[in-house]
């Protein structure tokens, strides 16, 4: 690093990094990621934030332990105050999961109870989950704004990261947040392993919104694999033996299943590599038929990832010996390359959610989008896409206009903004699904959603 790189915050390191859901399963898998990468981001100190300390307790062992294996001078720092966390830091990861893995059952099971999709970022749940979290995510960047360095960066990975963005957009429009996701990673990992190339030899042109779009070109050396890859999928979906060898999230069942969805995907429409999950939107009723309402993912979650980790904690407590109980992966290493291209004004090409201003020329100027963009110190740089086909375009709309009436229910108490979001998106079949589901919603979010006030009560304006 030379004397001329900008740097986007008030230092070139070494950074003050907190991480708001530092009890997140993902927390020890960051930061190891972190390590790994530390001569190129270097750390003064790293804060665990979380609102629930017990559970923040129970990982933060762990992730001190990752931390010693690799300095002893990065100073750690476990808080549920948020003038501990922020004060002066240069960089905030945002990871919260609000409600919960119990109220990620509830987005899961209650559509599912109804005969739709009960899935955590898409369909009713995802709408649910987003009424959780746009406040919170508002109050995070508050803090981040009363405490931390003027210049920091929030990178947020919190979902529903799509109607998180529109909430931050409306809400606090100014505010140095960046929105990712590493749904598109871990596609480009797949790809990379079909094409039997290394992940960084891959670039790809991608539109649409976060976790609803579409890659329309995988370039290596400047030439599209696309067709090479159509055929892979037609016969396999965009699994591969590498993404469970090298991911075992991704070799459970469910993400098996995802994979291979790809396959009848892009049979119906072969002209573009659809985002995962894409099979909710355009297949849900044999994602419902496959569903089990008593055991959703989030169970399976609960009785894996997070099990495993609490585990390995409880035993590392009792013998001081850590096993192998997190996964890195692409999800750790997205995030601190997103990081370091801010920091470092390294202009790094990736996948993130950006307010459109015309980069894809025929959606709305102030959508939230998902496209390539080059991440600089000031912030993403979107990379022109150019207008996009009919078909996608109508699809992409419906979606957008479902989430931002979300946003909008939230902003304003709106009930009926609300069953207007619930109707419109396309995994809920009619407006009586979407009433059902939004009303017993509404009675297992009441610790959680603000209150939703009807414009009218048996036909009369209140
Ligand atoms: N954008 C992406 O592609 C992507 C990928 C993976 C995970 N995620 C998201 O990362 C988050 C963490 O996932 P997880 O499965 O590890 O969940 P988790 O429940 O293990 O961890 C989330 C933590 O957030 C904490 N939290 C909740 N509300 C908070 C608040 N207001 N302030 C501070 N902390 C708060 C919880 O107490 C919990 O410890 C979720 O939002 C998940 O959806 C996003
Ligand atoms: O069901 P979960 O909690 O295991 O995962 C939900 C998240 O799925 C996506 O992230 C994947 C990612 O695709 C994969 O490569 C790896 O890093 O695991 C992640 C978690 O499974 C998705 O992008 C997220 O938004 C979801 O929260
Ligand atoms: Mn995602």
């Amino acid at each position: 690093m030379t004397d001329h790189v900008k740097s986007s915050v008030h230092t070139k390191g070494p950074f003050i990094l907190a991480i708001a859901g530092g009890g997140s399963t993902y927390t020890p898998g960051i930061v190891k990621s972190l390590m790994v990468k530390l001569a190129e981001f270097p750390l003064a100190e790293i804060r665990l934030y979380d609102i629930d300390s017990e559970r923040q307790n129970v990982i933060a062992p762990v992730v001190e332990k990752v931390i010693r294996d690799h300095s002893d001078s990065i100073k750690f720092t476990v808080t549920s105050e948020p003038e501990v966390a922020f004060s002066g830091a240069h960089f905030v990861f945002a990871q919260m999961r609000v409600g919960q893995y119990s109220m990620r059952e509830q987005d899961e099971k209650i559509p599912l109870r109804h005969g739709v999709v009960g899935q955590e970022t898409c369909g009713p749940g995802g709408l649910a989950y987003g009424l959780r979290t746009i406040l919170p995510m508002v109050e995070l960047i508050d803090l981040v704004e009363r405490y931390a360095d003027k210049k920091a960066w929030i990178v947020n990975y919190s979902n529903p990261a799509a109607i998180v963005a529109e909430g931050v957009r409306r809400l606090r429009p100014d505010a140095r947040v960046l929105n990712i996701c590493d749904m598109p990673v871990a596609a480009m990992r797949n790809i990379a392993a079909i094409l039997g190339v290394d992940r960084d030899a891959v670039t790809v042109n991608y539109f649409g919104l976060n976790h609803f779009g579409w890659f329309t070109h995988a370039f290596v050396d400047g030439v599209d694999r696309m067709p090479e890859l159509r055929k892979h999928v037609a016969k396999f979906g965009l699994l591969t033996e590498d993404a469970a060898a090298t991911d075992p999230q991704h070799a459970d069942p469910s993400w098996v299943k995802t994979w291979r969805n790809i396959q009848p995907l892009m049979e119906h429409f072969p002209e573009y590599l659809p985002n995962p999950y894409m099979q909710y939107y355009l297949m849900p009723n044999q994602i419902v038929e496959h569903q089990d309402p008593d055991y959703t993912r989030a169970n399976e979650v609960m009785d894996g990832r997070e099990k495993k980790l609490f585990a390995a904690a409880a035993e590392y407590k009792k013998t001081g010996i850590l096993s192998d109980a997190f996964h890195v992966g692409v999800h750790g290493a997205f995030i601190v390359d997103v990081a370091r291209s801010l920091a470092f004004d390294l202009r790094q090409r990736h996948l993130v959610m950006v307010e459109n201003r015309g980069a894809i020329a025929n959606l709305p100027y102030d959508a939230m989008v998902e496209v390539p963009a080059y991440i600089t110190s000031q912030g993403p740089e979107a990379i022109t896409v150019g207008k996009i086909p009919l078909f996608y375009k109508g699809l992409i709309e419906q979606q957008l206009a479902c989430e931002q009436l979300l946003v909008e229910a939230t902003i304003e108490g709106s009930y009926e903004k609300a069953l207007q979001a619930f109707t419109l998106n396309r995994t809920v079949p009619t407006m009586q699904h979407a009433k059902a589901i939004l009303d017993d919603m509404i009675e297992a979010n009441s610790d959680y959603w603000p209150k939703l006030k009807k414009a009218f009560v048996d036909g009369v304006a209140q």
